[in-house]
């Protein structure tokens, strides 16, 4: 049963998807009810094939499901037609990717400002969004090194404030610290824990590194598409977290 506390930035409630694979459906989620709150770090984890991804796309807006609800902040996503979907993605969700997908001949600003190009903004607003995400993550010293002049860690860096720079309320990460060493992966995880923590972002992370978990406030289990476990953390979570209200980062 959902709490449907003030808190909650995203609710899934009764959530299928299947895929058809020539005459086969594939049944991948089944019947998923989650809550997550604002300001929330979620790690999901589970074995690979589990649906991790697949849950992580639906509530980013990147698919629909086959039955049941995704609402994020009071807007109830599933209803929406792919255009209105779009539109909503790029002014609320952020996007983290294991392998950056930074353009290699747009420098570090340049690829920050990228998702800001699809919004109507100012030139001089668009700068100042920018160097905020920039200095939030620690590379204002790097605006005007292309991604091939950056080591791993500082590529996620400008990965993490291309997702921040439109100021989302959500960000979804998939397997953020998967292509990087154990130092560079626990300081992007710390970036992340900050971003929750001071800017008040929902981070959800997909992991398949338990360590990484570990640095969430909790994590979700996924087995064949069902949870396995929401544990006495989440309700306690939500119980106890005062109410947050969207806090603008750039202003
Ligand atoms: N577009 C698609 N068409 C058909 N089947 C799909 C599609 N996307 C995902 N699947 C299937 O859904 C199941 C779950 O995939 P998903 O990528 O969500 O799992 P995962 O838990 O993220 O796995 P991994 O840890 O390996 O990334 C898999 O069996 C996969 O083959």
């Amino acid at each position: 049963m959902l709490s449907g506390s003030p808190n909650t930035l995203v609710r899934v409630q009764d959530l299928y998807k299947s895929f058809v694979r020539g005459n086969e459906e594939i049944q991948v989620l089944k019947k998923l009810t989650l809550e997550v709150a604002r300001g929330e770090f979620l790690a999901l984890m589970g074995p690979s094939g589990s649906g991790k991804t697949t849950l992580l796309n639906l509530i980013a807006g990147l698919d629909q499901p086959t039955g049941g609800s995704i609402t994020v902040d009071g807007e109830v996503i599933s209803e929406m037609s792919e255009s209105q979907l779009a539109r909503w993605r790029t002014r609320n969700v952020g996007f983290v990717f294991q392998f950056y997908y930074l353009l290699p001949v747009l420098t570090a600003y340049e690829n920050v400002e990228l998702p800001l190009l699809l919004l109507p903004m100012s030139k001089e607003q668009r700068r100042k969004q920018v160097l905020t995400a920039l200095d939030l993550v620690g590379l204002s010293s790097r605006l005007t090194h292309r991604p091939g002049m950056l080591s791993g860690g500082q590529q996620q860096r400008v990965g993490i404030a291309r997702a921040m720079v439109t100021d989302p309320a959500l960000i979804v990460a998939d397997e953020p610290t998967g292509d990087l060493d154990s130092k560079s992966a626990d300081e992007i995880l710390k970036l992340m824990q900050i971003l929750c923590e001071q800017v008040n972002k929902t981070i959800i992370m997909v992991t398949h590194d338990p360590h990484a978990a570990e640095k969430s406030q909790r994590t979700l289990h996924l087995d064949k598409g069902r949870l396995v476990e929401d544990d006495d953390r989440t309700r306690a979570y939500m119980r106890e977290t005062p109410p947050k209200t969207n806090q603008e980062v750039f202003t």
